[in-house]
């Protein structure tokens, strides 16, 4: 069978033909039969190297030994006990550890539900009701954070999703990013906001960084209005180095949000921060949050052993950004847009500068988008699809892959 047979079955089993928006690839999605390393098999026999890596998570590549191998050890005793685990304690303070700042963790089963637990918990703690996001900003797809996001809301043109009460995203205000005069204005003239919620790092919107200082104005600014802050650090956490972006821009939020690369691969999320604020989750204190899935044995596994690989192995994060500096270089002067990277992650815009927000990178060429995406595929580069995500690259990237995407975006960007 191929995709296209797939794809026939899926549209009449599933909205779409999928089970997340995104990857509705048109005409039809390519199905992946198998991975390893920096490549995709797919079902119509082709090899792709992989720089969605399953829209980040996976920074050591697919089917990392080591990774399988404790998945695997892990699934031997079985995969779920609905008991605390000691892997939990383990991975709990690895995490803690790395993160200045970081008192207390929970863990649960999403990115979108560690956001959807860090923004009740602010409420519960500050009794106020309102949160400010960032225009453009994805916190996953709860009905708090549905309003202007990123990702594939932006990509689908639903940014304002259909079905999200609006008395509910009333309590949610909107700034853009980079823009620390228009935070201080809205918390200036609302006494009833509990939190400020951001992507330190821009990632669900292509990649949109912060300006020099931006961050430290924002720490300074949500302190001075008793607002908490909280990094959205689901896709930079432990991508853009151990400690994620709150350690490399030296900013510490009062509350964080995980998910990605701590599972390794495997479904995990987690949210933690300051012990008072902590202390207020239940049992401990009255605001609820529970997860038959929360801490899930195979998953802590698997995070275990991708952070304690990156420990281990800390060059390797220079590794990857010689390597995307390496596709930045050979693009440079090619085509019309801007390439933009931090770390291992990456994207070229078809707009003229960097955009520096929400307002900016709506400009882009959309349509050139799609022409350069499909050529990439047709090279064996597999982007994620969509002018508004991320690209990444993994430990397992090496020298031949990287001269391989090179050489496509020299020949697609000219195209
Ligand atoms: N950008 C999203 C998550 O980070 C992409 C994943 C999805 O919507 O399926």
């Amino acid at each position: 069978m191929k995709s296209s047979d797939f794809y026939k079955r899926a549209e009449m089993l599933m909205p779409g033909g999928v089970s997340s928006p995104v990857r509705a690839i048109k005409p039809y999605p390519f199905y992946t039969v198998g991975a390893a390393g920096a490549k995709l098999v797919t079902a119509d026999e082709r090899e792709l190297i992989d720089c969605c890596l399953g829209f980040g998570p996976l920074i050591l590549g697919h089917a990392h030994p080591g990774v399988r191998e404790a998945i695997e050890k892990q699934l031997a005793s079985g995969w779920l006990y609905g008991t605390p685990t000691p892997l939990e304690l383990d991975l709990a303070e690895l995490i803690i550890s790395d993160h200045p700042g970081l008192e207390m963790i929970r863990f649960v089963s999403s990115g979108s539900e560690a956001t959807m637990a860090a923004i009740r918990l602010a409420r519960g703690f500050s009794g106020k009701s309102d949160i400010v996001k960032v225009e453009g900003g994805f916190h996953g797809a709860h009905d708090a954070v549905l309003v202007k996001a990123g990702s594939g809301a932006t990509t689908l043109g639903v940014p304002n999703s259909a079905g999200v009460l609006p008395d509910l995203v009333s309590h949610t205000r909107q700034v853009p990013f980079n823009d620390p005069e228009a935070l201080e204005a809205m918390l200036a003239k609302n006494d009833d906001i509990a939190a400020f919620i951001l992507e330190p790092v821009m990632g669900n919107i292509g990649l949109i960084l912060p300006d020099d200082g931006y961050l430290a104005a924002v720490r300074e600014i949500t302190a001075a209005h008793d607002v908490l802050l909280i990094f959205d650090e689901v896709i930079t956490g432990y991508r853009v180095g151990v400690g994620g972006a709150q350690v490399a821009y030296g900013v510490s939020p009062d509350l964080s949000t995980f998910g990605k690369i701590i599972g390794g691969g495997l479904p995990i999320g987690a949210f933690g921060g300051r012990r008072d604020i902590m202390e207020m989750v239940a049992p401990s204190g009255p605001v609820y949050q529970a997860g038959t899935f929360s801490g899930n044995p195979a998953s802590l596994a698997a995070g275990l052993a991708t952070i304690r690989y990156l420990h281990m192995h800390r060059d390797l994060y220079g590794a990857m950004e010689d390597a995307a500096r390496a596709i930045d270089e050979a693009v440079s002067g090619r085509g019309s847009g801007t390439f933009v990277r931090l770390g291992s992650m990456f994207k070229y815009f078809f707009r003229e500068a960097p955009p520096r927000n929400y307002l900016e990178v709506q400009e882009c060429d959309t349509a050139a988008f799609g022409r350069f995406w499909a050529g990439m595929l047709s090279e064996g580069i597999f982007l994620p699809p969509s002018q508004f995500e991320t690209n990444f690259l993994s430990t397992a990237h090496a020298g031949r892959e990287i001269e391989e995407i090179t050489a496509a975006y020299r020949k697609c960007l000219s195209e």
